[in-house]
């Protein structure tokens, strides 16, 4: 493998990671158990046996990085990845992480001509909203969106729903479903082209995993 077969890869450091890691050892990949120690501060991580080499970012930089070529590939959500609308190939859907965007409000909650939507993802909101022909005024927050209808700032949020257990210890009802999302595997366009041997061995491997999982659930 040559330096140019190297390939970086931005990784989401919250919930996402643990499940990549596992998936990409689940494909044959020689990872080191301590791959991203718990209480570690570092934020990269380099397997050279393998030529990898892992960026440790924000969930929500993970595009940008990917974007400006400083990492070749990256997992991120399809929440993000549809926020933030960058410049780079969506190259599998990994499985992984599901979770789904919804709108949900309080359950006594009664239409108003101009609601107040909280969320993380104005972008989407706003794309939801204007499809349905509603008109909203979007508020952007960047976490414990579910505060926003109890203490009057919103009408209504829009935010990622797994268990429901959030929505619930909240008071909160889903009103409507948006989108399912899972994380992907992304590429920089040059990368892409420049690094395609290394990009396809893990792509091939990473398909086949998944497809394997499939056919058995
Ligand atoms: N219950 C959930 N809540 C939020 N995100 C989830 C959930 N389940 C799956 N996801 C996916 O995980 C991604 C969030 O990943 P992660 O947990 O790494 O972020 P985070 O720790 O919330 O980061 P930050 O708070 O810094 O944005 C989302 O973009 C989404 O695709
Ligand atoms: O349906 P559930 O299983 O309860 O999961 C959904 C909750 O998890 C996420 O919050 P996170 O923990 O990332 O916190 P934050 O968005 O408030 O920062 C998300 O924004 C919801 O609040």
């Amino acid at each position: 493998m040559t330096m140019t077969d190297r390939l970086t890869i931005a990784m989401p450091k919250g919930r996402i990671f643990g499940e990549a890691v596992q998936l990409l050892r689940e494909t044959g990949l020689d990872l080191p158990g301590d791959l991203a120690e718990e209480e570690s501060r570092k934020l990269t991580v380099s397997v050279p046996k393998l030529g990898f080499s892992f960026l440790l970012v924000k969930p929500v930089d993970v595009p940008a990085y990917v974007e400006h070529g400083v990492a070749d590939l990256g997992v991120v959500g399809k929440d993000v990845l549809m926020e933030e609308e960058r410049d780079v190939y969506e190259l599998l859907d990994l499985k992984i992480s599901p979770c789904r965007i919804s709108v949900a409000g309080l359950p006594d909650w009664s239409p108003v001509i101009h609601p107040k939507v909280a969320t993380k993802y104005p972008r989407i909101a706003d794309q939801y909203f204007r499809e349905q022909g509603q008109q909203v005024e979007v508020i952007r927050l960047n976490g414990s969106v579910e505060l926003a209808p109890r203490i009057g700032l919103a009408d209504r949020i829009v935010d990622i729903v797994s268990t429901g257990r959030t929505l619930k210890e909240n008071g909160l009802v889903e009103l409507e479903f948006i989108k399912d999302v899972t994380s992907r595997l992304i590429a920089n366009r040059a990368s892409y082209r420049l690094k395609s041997g290394v990009i396809d061995d893990l792509y091939q491997r990473l398909a086949e995993r998944i497809d394997r999982e499939e056919e058995i659930v």
